[in-house]
Order: structure tokens, then C-alpha cells, then sequence
């Protein structure tokens, strides 16, 4: 299949190069920049060395359209809106990234976003890319709108209960750590060096723009949600996201129950491991992996469930869950370029 990428140059996207290198039903890829038309794309990735020769080409969308048959944007919010429908337009399936067609009402999203929304018809056209959950309309759609890291290790973590209605929505509380390459190459006081190294830092507090594309998920399965606490912060690593979730369970129920629905709930699902009784991931185990990995207990004193839940931002969290959605999307393997090992230590 011929592919394209929008924003190669980028941490998601040249994620994307390294997972698809060695993607069997993928043979052909081509590179577009916003700003670094003719470079080769070993020059800005010297990884990419004798992998990759690419140059990247400009983004012209009747050039994209003869030279690609699905194209992946690995872009900054504002970029999609503009572009997916184009794109969708000349008949190209479109998997994006960014944030742009997740929140399927566009008041909410130009509220966190701060920025001005798709179309509705981009937005209703969209399909939200949790593979675990939507693959049946995923498998179907021409565009896929996949989820952000945060959401992705946060929904698969919560599914199983709150599918179930099995806990009190209003208590529960999403404790988020995130590596710094969830912010992206481009360089930022908040991320650099000096400013992370042997540092811990809350952000956005109630204001993240997951919060929103969270609850918008959560109430789909339970429509009794009102709203969520998401808290997210800064460790010093580079990869990596863990959530911690606490939720008060509605009626009393043992460790063996909710031990058996988890592993119930994902017995076919390779990409989602359940951590034996009293052991817990950590983001190292999913390291470079499309693992979302999940530890879960109840304190059967104060009936507080507490689930533990790590991926790699990058991949699970961006590329690697992107290129699961491709794979559903023409009806291959979903382990199909991701059947890897995580990278450990
Ligand atoms: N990093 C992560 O862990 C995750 C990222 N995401 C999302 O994926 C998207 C990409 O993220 P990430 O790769 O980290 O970001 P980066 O900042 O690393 O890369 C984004 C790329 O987009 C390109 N770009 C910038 N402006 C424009 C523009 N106006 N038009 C077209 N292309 C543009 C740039 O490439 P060039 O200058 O060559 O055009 C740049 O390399 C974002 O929306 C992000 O929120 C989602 C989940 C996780
Ligand atoms: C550490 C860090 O900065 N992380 C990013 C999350 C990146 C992401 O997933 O953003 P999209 O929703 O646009 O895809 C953040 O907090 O904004």
C-alpha cells in the first residue's frame, strides 16, 4: 500500500517510519513538510541513515492524492481541520493524529482548543480510533480521528467499569504522568533540558484539553458522567505514560471480581496485558512497544478501586495505535508492523 505522511519531520511521525519500516503490506511511503521542502529526511533524523532516502515533498493535496492511497497526519492542532477534508475530498483515506476531529462538538472543542474547528461533516465523518473499542466502525471508515495519549491510557484503563456502570463517575480521579516527547520536537521552556532534568511538574490543571475528549468517551458507555478530574504531569523521561485512577466502586465488590472482568473484558485484545494479583506496570515494560499495559486493585476497606495503566505515548499513544487503526481499516492482522518486543532495559 502507498502511504503518506504529513509532519514526517516530527516525534509521531517519524515514529511512524520506524513501525512501518517493517510493515509487510506497506511498500511505498512518502514524506511531506511544511517547511523543509527537498531536505532529506535523514538529515533532520540522522537515525534514519541508509533506512529512509525520502526527500520531503511540499504539501500539495492534488500532488498527495496521485502518489498516495492513505495518509497519515502527524501534525500540530489547526493543521487537519484545514486539510483532512481536501484530502477526503480527492478520495484518500485520512488517520490523524492531532486533536482536531476527536470532539464531535465543535463549541467544546474551540473552548479548550482555543483554536477555530473542522466542519461538522469532517467531524461527524471522523471515526474515534480506539482500537480496542470501535473497531467494527473503524473497519469501515475512510477517517479516523485517533485518540490522544492521555485519553488512550485513561479510556482502556476505565472501559471494563465503566461499561459495567460499576463505579460512582463523579469520584473518579485520573492521575496522569506523561514523558516529555508527548510535547513534541519542537523546543519549549517548558520541556527543555534544564528545565525537566531531576524535576516533576503538575500542568494545565483543570484546564488540559483531554479532559473534554475523556468525558466525551466515558459518557458514550455510561451517560450518567458529569464530569471527570484529569490531572497531568511532567516526569523526567522521554517516553512513557502512566495513569493512576481512583474510583469509589457503586456496590461492594472483591479483588478475584474485578481481577476476573478485566481479564474477561480484554481475554482477546493482544495489545492490552493484565498484571497478575499485586504487581503493577511500569511505563519501562511498554517502552517502544504498542502495549497499553493495566494493574488493578480494590481496597476492599474503603471500596476504592485503584488502576494503574502505562503506555508509550508515542506509540500506543500516537503511531503505533495509528497504525493499528490502518490495519483494522483493510481488514489485516491488527499485529501487522507492531509485533515487536518492548525495548527493555
Ligand atoms: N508526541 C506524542 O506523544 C503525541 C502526539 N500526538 C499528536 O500528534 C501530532 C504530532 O505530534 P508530534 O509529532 O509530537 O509533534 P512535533 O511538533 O514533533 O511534529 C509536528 C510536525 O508537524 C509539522 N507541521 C508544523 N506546522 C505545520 C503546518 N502548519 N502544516 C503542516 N505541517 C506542519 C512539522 O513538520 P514540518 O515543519 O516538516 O512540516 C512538525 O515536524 C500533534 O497533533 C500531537 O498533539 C498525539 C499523541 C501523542
Ligand atoms: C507532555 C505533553 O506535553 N503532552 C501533550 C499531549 C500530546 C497529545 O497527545 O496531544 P494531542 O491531543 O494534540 O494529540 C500535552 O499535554 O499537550
Amino acid at each position: 500500500m502507498k502511504i503518506g505522511i504529513v509532519g514526517a519531520t516530527g516525534y509521531g511521525g517519524s515514529d511512524l517510519l520506524r513501525l512501518l519500516h517493517q510493515h509487510p503490506k506497506v511498500s511505498d511511503i512518502t514524506l511531506y513538510s511544511s517547511s523543509q521542502e527537498g531536505v532529506h529526511i535523514h538529515e533532520s533524523y540522522p537515525h534514519l541513515t541508509n533506512i529512509y532516502e525520502q526527500v520531503l515533498q511540499p504539501i500539495d493535496i492534488d500532488k498527495i492524492s496521485q502518489q498516495v492511497e492513505t495518509v497519515f497526519l502527524a501534525t500540530p492542532p489547526g493543521v487537519s481541520a484545514e486539510i483532512t477534508e481536501p484530502l477526503a475530498n480527492k478520495g484518500l483515506k485520512v488517520i490523524d493524529l492531532s486533536g482536531d476531529l476527536r470532539i464531535t462538538d465543535r463549541g467544546v472543542y474551540q473552548n479548550w482548543y482555543k483554536r477555530k474547528a473542522a466542519n461538522q461533516s469532517i467531524i461527524d465523518e471522523a471515526v474515534y480510533g480506539l482500537s480496542e473499542w470501535n473497531r467494527e466502525k473503524i473497519a469501515k471508515a475512510s477517517i479516523i480521528a485517533n485518540p490522544g495519549c492521555y485519553p488512550t491510557a485513561t479510556l482502556l484503563a476505565l472501559a471494563p467499569l465503566v461499561k459495567k456502570r460499576l463505579i460512582d463517575l463523579d469520584t473518579v480521579i485520573i492521575d496522569a504522568k506523561s514523558g516529555t516527547s508527548g510535547a513534541g520536537r519542537s523546543p519549549s521552556e517548558m520541556t527543555h533540558y534544564s528545565e525537566m532534568n531531576e524535576n516533576f511538574k503538575a500542568y494545565q490543571i483543570n484546564q488540559h484539553k483531554h479532559t473534554p475528549e475523556i468525558e466525551q468517551e466515558l459518557r458514550q458507555w455510561d451517560d450518567d458522567l458529569p464530569y471527570v478530574t484529569f490531572q497531568p504531569h511532567l516526569v523526567p523521561m522521554v517516553r512513557g505514560i502512566m495513569t493512576t485512577i481512583y474510583a469509589k466502586a457503586k456496590e461492594t465488590m472483591t479483588e478475584e471480581f474485578l481481577r476476573n472482568l478485566y481479564k474477561d473484558t480484554y481475554a482477546n485484545d493482544h495489545f492490552v496485558r493484565l498484571r497478575p494479583n499485586g504487581m503493577y506496570p511500569s511505563t519501562k515494560e511498554v517502552f517502544g512497544s504498542n502495549y497499553c499495559d493495566i494493574g488493578i486493585t480494590i481496597d476492599e476497606r474503603t471500596q476504592r478501586i485503584t488502576i494503574v495503566s502505562v503506555i508509550d505515548n508515542v506509540v500506543k499513544g500516537a503511531s503505533g495505535q495509528a497504525i493499528q487503526n490502518l490495519n483494522i481499516m483493510n481488514g489485516w492482522s491488527e499485529q501487522e508492523g507492531l509485533a515487536f518486543t518492548p525495548v527493555y532495559p
